[in-house]
């Protein structure tokens, strides 16, 4: 059975059709910028990549896209279950759920939660469910993984009434993620994943860290929403909750400004005036380009102070893992956070950093360091693994 996962962002659609214990991928691709003229699907099908434009598509057009390429490919009938990735699932879901009515309702009341994510999340489901109307849809969820974090971890110290009556309270995103590379790690540093105790550093355009014991979350650095935390690609991360009511009456801004600049304005673009994207920085800070330069040591900085912090969670540290877009291709920010971390028992090993950019991973620290390792994640491989799983079991 073929299971064709779906990944939705704000105004993306990522997809990929596998079986999850074959390593073979005979289609994937991600639509991007759904809703303007710009938009278009970068397919990618037995070795060979071509781009369709789709101007003005949405995200039922995109579906569209793959459906033709599945019938070109003879595999729209091999489709046995589909995998979406969802993103916030409140305290509701510890586990992947069917997505029967009543979940796709609890999916839409987290809406206010995950304002960027969620409403994303329903419209690829909504195209999906259109398109294959007789297969098991699942929803896997990024915060499902966290919800072993102790009170202590997740409680915020605010009016008792609020966590009660309103749900605020850290949930932790990225859990599909921190999940899988946790047991990548264990296989790569070939010890049993419940023995040990890994910080797990997710670097993509949202960032998040993980505090994984024995396998299961025990802290994260995501909170009630994606904001909180590292700084990311657009987002803030921790600011001081005094700012929002300072800056809306200084700059004259509403609430729901603020929070949208925060989420889509700040971070490495806000930092360095220039570009969210870091591959960018980096290049622009070799330039010497000053804001560039400042914003990828705030990110790094941050980061380290993250990490340090998450191993108050664990007593122990058997070991740090780097992955996302970030953590699996830029050297330089993995040894600038070793670099801060040597505290903790860190030492780089340059040559091994330099050569895990080429894609295949590994431990990246010295023999006689606490390892820090780079596994490259694979959010799809595990949905359609947490999917078959969940049909094999009969629902
Ligand atoms: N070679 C590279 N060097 C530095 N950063 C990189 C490199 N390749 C990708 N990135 C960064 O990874 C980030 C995107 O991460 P990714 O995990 O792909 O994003 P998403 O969260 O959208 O899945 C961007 O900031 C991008 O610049
Ligand atoms: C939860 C989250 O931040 O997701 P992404 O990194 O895909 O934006
Ligand atoms: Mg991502």
């Amino acid at each position: 059975m073929w299971t064709l996962v779906v990944n939705c962002g704000s105004s993306s659609l990522k997809f990929a059709l596998l079986r999850p214990d074959t390593p073979d991928v005979p289609l994937a691709g991600l639509a991007e910028r759904l809703g303007t003229d710009a938009a278009s699907v970068r397919v990618d099908r037995a070795g060979e990549r071509v781009t369709v434009p789709l101007p003005g598509g949405g995200y039922p057009e995109a579906f569209g896209v793959v459906l033709a390429e599945l019938g070109a490919l003879d595999l729209r009938e091999q489709v046995g279950a589909v995998g979406h990735r969802v993103v916030h699932g409140g305290d509701l879901f510890s586990a992947p759920a069917l997505l029967t009515p009543e979940v796709l309702d609890a999916v839409r009341a987290c809406v206010p939660l995950a304002p960027l994510h969620n409403p994303a999340n329903i419209a690829g489901i909504e195209a999906a469910q259109a398109a294959f109307g007789d297969v098991p849809h699942v929803a896997v969820f990024d915060t499902a993984f966290h919800q072993t974090m102790p009170e202590v971890a997740y409680r915020y110290a605010v009016p008792e009434s609020w966590y009660r009556q309103h749900g605020v309270r850290r949930y932790g995103f990225h859990g599909t993620s921190h999940a899988y590379v946790a047991g990548e790690a264990a296989r790569m540093l070939d010890r049993p994943l419940e023995d040990l105790n890994l910080v797990t550093a997710h670097l993509g355009n949202g960032a998040s860290v993980c505090a994984v014991a024995g396998g299961r979350s025990a802290d994260s650095s995501m909170g009630l929403t994606p904001l909180e935390g590292l700084v990311m690609g657009t987002r803030s991360g921790d600011v001081d909750p005094g700012l929002h009511d300072f800056i809306a009456r200084e700059a004259g801004l509403s609430l729901t400004q603020v929070t949208a600049a925060l989420n889509k304005e700040s971070g490495l673009l806000g930092l360095s005036g220039l570009s969210n994207d870091m591959r960018e920085l980096e290049e622009a800070a070799g330039r010497g380009h000053a804001g560039a330069r400042l914003a990828v040591e705030v990110f790094v900085y941050r980061l380290a102070k993250t990490v340090a912090g998450m191993a108050v969670a664990l007593g122990r540290l058997d070991g740090l893992v780097f992955t996302g877009g970030i953590g699996e291709n830029s050297a330089a920010v993995r040894s600038a956070t070793l670099e801060r971390l040597g505290l903790l028992g860190f030492h780089l090993d340059a040559e091994a950093n330099a050569r895990a950019v080429r894609g295949q991973g590994g431990v990246i620290t010295t023999p006689e360091s606490l390892p820090a390792l780079v596994v490259n994640t694979n959010e799809e491989r595990m949905i359609a693994r947490e999917t078959a799983q969940l049909v094999a079991r009969g629902l």
